[in-house]
């Protein structure tokens, strides 16, 4: 586990509804991410995959178990941990520009630094015209590269993606699959990636998690060896694509 960036040790996580039911969301989940890996989560609704999350990223603590950033315990959102969330989240009265140089602001970047940071990373997801635009005024899937440039202004260690495109299009959706891979590509952050699309986390991932129903555990972790681009068409996707899909139909 020591090259692990992000690790889960035998994690349990309940929550108390309004109604004072207790839910267990996750039970006996231990996960050790690697390094500059790109892991995808699935699993059918509910299972968990949303807490899991909110468990690295510090927003949410376990019940009981460990979760650890570099061998350190997670207890509080920090700079090395970004995260975006299905819904764009920008902040509707700040420009493109400003909703991108928020995470500096608040890492307390000086402010003609930020607006250069800023311009660089709206160029990286091609939205270099639109730095002035508010977020009304771009599609969903501008609003989501925004929600991206501002996570990866801050130069996060890893990139937790909450269903990132889950909002969007077929059409949109695969092009910003495709700019996301060539990004990390280039950056190789650790990711970590949920998402309800076995074909997205096909596509993405080096690693797959699948989990079971709730309470969420882990019930198969695979290796996806196949180069990048992936090809759709060839038979391996389509035999790994299957294989994820009957562990997801299974009731436990
Ligand atoms: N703050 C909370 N209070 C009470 N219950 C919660 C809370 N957050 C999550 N839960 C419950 O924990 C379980 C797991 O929720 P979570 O959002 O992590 O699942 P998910 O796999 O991300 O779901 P989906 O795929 O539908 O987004 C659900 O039963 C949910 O109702």
């Amino acid at each position: 586990m020591s090259d692990s960036v992000l690790t889960a040790e035998n994690v349990y996580k309940e929550f108390w509804t309004s109604n004072r039911e207790r839910v267990a969301a996750l039970q006996a989940v231990s996960i050790a991410v690697p390094d500059n890996a790109f892991v995808c989560i699935v699993g059918p609704s509910g299972c968990g995959k949303s807490t899991l999350l909110r468990l690295f990223s510090g927003l949410e603590k376990p019940t009981s178990g460990q979760v650890s950033y570099r061998q350190k315990p997670v207890n509080r959102p920090s700079a090395q941990i970004g995260m975006v969330f299905q819904e764009y989240s920008l902040l509707p009265w700040r420009t493109v520009a400003d909703n991108v140089a928020l995470g500096l602001e608040f890492a307390g970047m000086p402010k003609g630094e930020r607006a250069g940071r800023a311009a660089d990373y709206l160029g990286l997801v091609g939205l270099g015209d639109f730095a002035q635009a508010y977020p009304h005024e771009l599609s969903g899937g501008m609003r989501q590269r925004a929600a991206i440039a501002r996570a990866l202004a801050v130069a996060p260690d890893v990139l937790l993606m909450d269903e990132p495109f889950g909002a969007l299009d077929a059409h949109m959706r695969i092009l910003l699959q495709k700019e996301l891979l060539r990004i990390w590509e280039n950056h190789r952050q650790t990711v970590i990636f949920v998402t309800h699309s076995v074909d997205e986390a096909l596509y993405l991932a080096d690693i797959i998690l699948v989990m079971s129903r709730r309470p969420g555990r882990i019930k198969a972790t695979i290796q996806v060896d196949m180069p990048r681009p992936r090809d759709r068409a060839i038979p391996r996707y389509g035999q790994l694509y299957a294989d994820i899909l009957a562990m997801m139909d299974e009731v436990t």
